[in-house]
């Protein structure tokens, strides 16, 4: 994927009034947008939007949470609502603020992450907002990919709770952060999460209601935390391998699952 065509969604049909004309045009564009989100959800995983209303609240984050939460349910074709039926209870939603030191602060410059080691998140879908100084990468074909840089922008991640739900048409976005050489970086992501006595399984209506097999087994979401934990081996030695086990794709998926990617990444830190 060439810089310029990593996809950046103009959420602004989603913010005209209604009967302020040209309706019928703006009801276009919003299928337009539903599309192109499908497109990025079922490829890289990650786009970027534009065109919202921008805060640095956590009201902010939760009602643009809510609208990216309605977008996605609907590119996934499901009837109105039920991803937010299934997810109403927001208790585990949660903001965090980070700095990345610049590398020549930390001992030898050898060690190149500092901040974010090569993971997916593991709840619905993350909103990421950056600053200028950049770093994030996402793993694709097994290139790591620089996220475009845009002024107002926030980066939304594709996490393996969608993944599983949508029943693999969604894909969880690896990512890392690369430190910064010149300026510290500072960030801020609000994950989309769900409780730990959840029960994940591919959504029926993209499974058994379409006569479509499953492509994971279900489980409990913090049985799979509990997994996820054990299975991170992130080490600050240069010299160290970085192992990232894929949870889903070796603990919960079925024979069927024929496309699903490589399940372990060796990554050199
Ligand atoms: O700081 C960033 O850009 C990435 C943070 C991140 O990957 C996360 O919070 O899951
Ligand atoms: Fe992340």
């Amino acid at each position: 994927m060439a810089d310029h065509d990593f996809p950046v969604i103009d959420l602004s049909p989603f913010f005209t009034t209604p009967g302020a004309g040209d309706d019928l045009g703006a009801a276009k564009r919003r299928q337009e947008v539903i599309r192109r989100i499908r497109g990025a959800c079922t490829s890289a995983g990650i786009f970027l939007i534009v065109n919202h209303i921008m805060e640095r609240t956590f009201g902010y984050f939760q009602k643009t949470a809510a609208l990216i939460e309605t977008l996605l349910n609907d590119a996934l074709g499901l009837p109105p609502d039920l991803l937010h039926q299934y997810n109403s209870n927001r208790q585990s939603d949660r903001m965090i603020a980070y700095r990345y030191f610049k590398a020549n602060h930390v001992e030898t410059k050898k060690i190149m992450m500092i901040g974010s080691y090569p993971h997916k998140d593991p709840n619905l879908f993350t909103l990421l907002l950056q600053d200028d100084v950049g770093g994030l990468e996402f793993l694709r074909n097994d290139q790591w990919i620089p996220v475009t840089l845009l002024p107002h922008s926030l980066v939304v991640n594709v996490g393996d709770v969608l993944q599983v739900l949508s029943n693999n048409e969604f894909k969880s976005v690896t990512h890392r952060v690369v430190s910064p050489n010149e300026k510290d970086r500072y960030s801020c992501a609000f994950g989309c999460q769900i409780g730990r006595d959840k029960w994940v399984e591919p959504l029926p209506e993209l499974t058994s209601l379409i006569k479509a097999a499953p492509k994971f087994k279900g489980f409990r979401h913090g049985e799979f935390l509990q997994l996820l934990v054990a299975s991170y081996k992130p080490t600050l030695d240069p010299n160290d391998t970085f192992t990232l086990m894929d949870v889903v794709a070796n603990h919960y998926a079925l024979p069927t699952s024929k496309d699903l990617p490589d399940t372990t990444h060796q990554i050199e830190i």
